[in-house]
């Protein structure tokens, strides 16, 4: 059956490995509308973190089928391999079941980086997301928390900072009591070819930040350059983080997060998110793992 991967900082790591990216979308729409009800529950919110790049592609990617789907996936932490077979609704969350059954009122997005651009520009995270998830799924508008996109990159930051702020005040968003910055139920990240996770880029300073929630950069090695980003330990302070990462264009970080040799000196950003009190799962493909030893 599943097992759990390696837990450095006391929290839960686990690793998905998906036949194909139908299959993963399967699976996280799932994973989603489960913690989306178990919060709903016990906190009477949900708040829902997004990234930019291919993720929101794995929240609509696949197309409707009114039969069961089978799914193969496979758990892999060192030295354990199993393979399990499940039989699923082939669904995504903007279809149903999941369109009626999630309780989307109760729902607080956010994003864990945007780009400083126009909300209805092409290289914005906000208009990526609503084309293709917002737009399908009933959140009141007012729950959705895009960047004033009147603002410089710096104003902008401090003003998402300010409203993240008013939110943990007003108990939408949760505290970590652990780490005192706030502690979101769900954060639903991507991971680039460096690397790099929300705007925090390898060898950049920002991945040091340790006071500011939000911060921003205008030097971004992927375009556009100015952009706000949430920092580490916002990151770190989450419940549960789904880490979405496919193709064999990341197979190279994936490794080395996924190594047990780790010198605190060279370390991606994606090695330096972990959980404090959380649990982190990889959604990730066959390419993407083609690295690893037991896969
Ligand atoms: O604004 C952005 O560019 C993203 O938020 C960024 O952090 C993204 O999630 C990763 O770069 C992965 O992107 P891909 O999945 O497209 O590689």
């Amino acid at each position: 059956m599943a097992t759990d991967g390696a837990t450095p900082a006391g929290s839960k790591s686990k690793l998905l490995v998906f036949d194909s990216k139908e299959d993963l979308a399967v699976s996280l729409a799932k994973y989603t509308a489960e913690l989306s009800q178990k919060f709903a529950a016990e906190r009477g919110a949900f708040t829902a973190v997004l990234s930019g790049g291919s993720l929101i592609d794995s929240l609509r990617f696949f197309d409707v089928s009114p039969t069961p789907h089978r799914s193969r996936f496979f758990w892999v932490s060192p030295g354990f391999t199993d393979h399990v077979e499940i039989c699923w609704f082939h669904s995504k969350l903007t279809e149903p079941p999941y369109l009626e059954s999630v309780d989307w009122s109760k729902w607080h997005v956010f994003w864990v980086d945007e780009r400083v651009v126009p909300k209805d520009h092409e290289d914005s995270n906000y208009k990526l997301a609503f084309d293709g998830f917002l737009s399908k799924v009933p959140i009141p508008p007012g729950q959705v928390y895009a960047i004033n996109d009147a603002l410089s990159a710096e104003g902008a930051a401090d003003d998402y900072e300010a409203c993240l702020k008013q939110l943990v005040k007003n108990g939408v968003i949760a505290m970590s009591t652990a780490t005192g910055f706030p502690r979101f139920d769900l954060q639903l990240l991507g991971m680039g070819p460096d690397g790099h996770i929300a705007s925090l880029f390898p060898g950049h300073p920002l991945v040091n930040e340790k006071e500011r929630w939000v911060t921003y950069i205008k030097d971004s090695p992927k375009p556009p350059p100015e952009r706000i980003t949430f920092t580490f330990p916002v990151i770190n302070s989450s419940a549960y983080i789904a880490m979405v990462v496919t193709g064999a264009g990341k197979a190279g970080p994936v490794q080395k997060a996924l190594s047990d040799k780790k010198t605190s000196s060279d370390l991606l950003p994606i090695e330096m998110a972990v959980l404090q009190d959380g649990e982190f799962t990889w959604f990730t493909d066959k390419p993407a793992v083609s690295l690893l030893q037991n896969k």
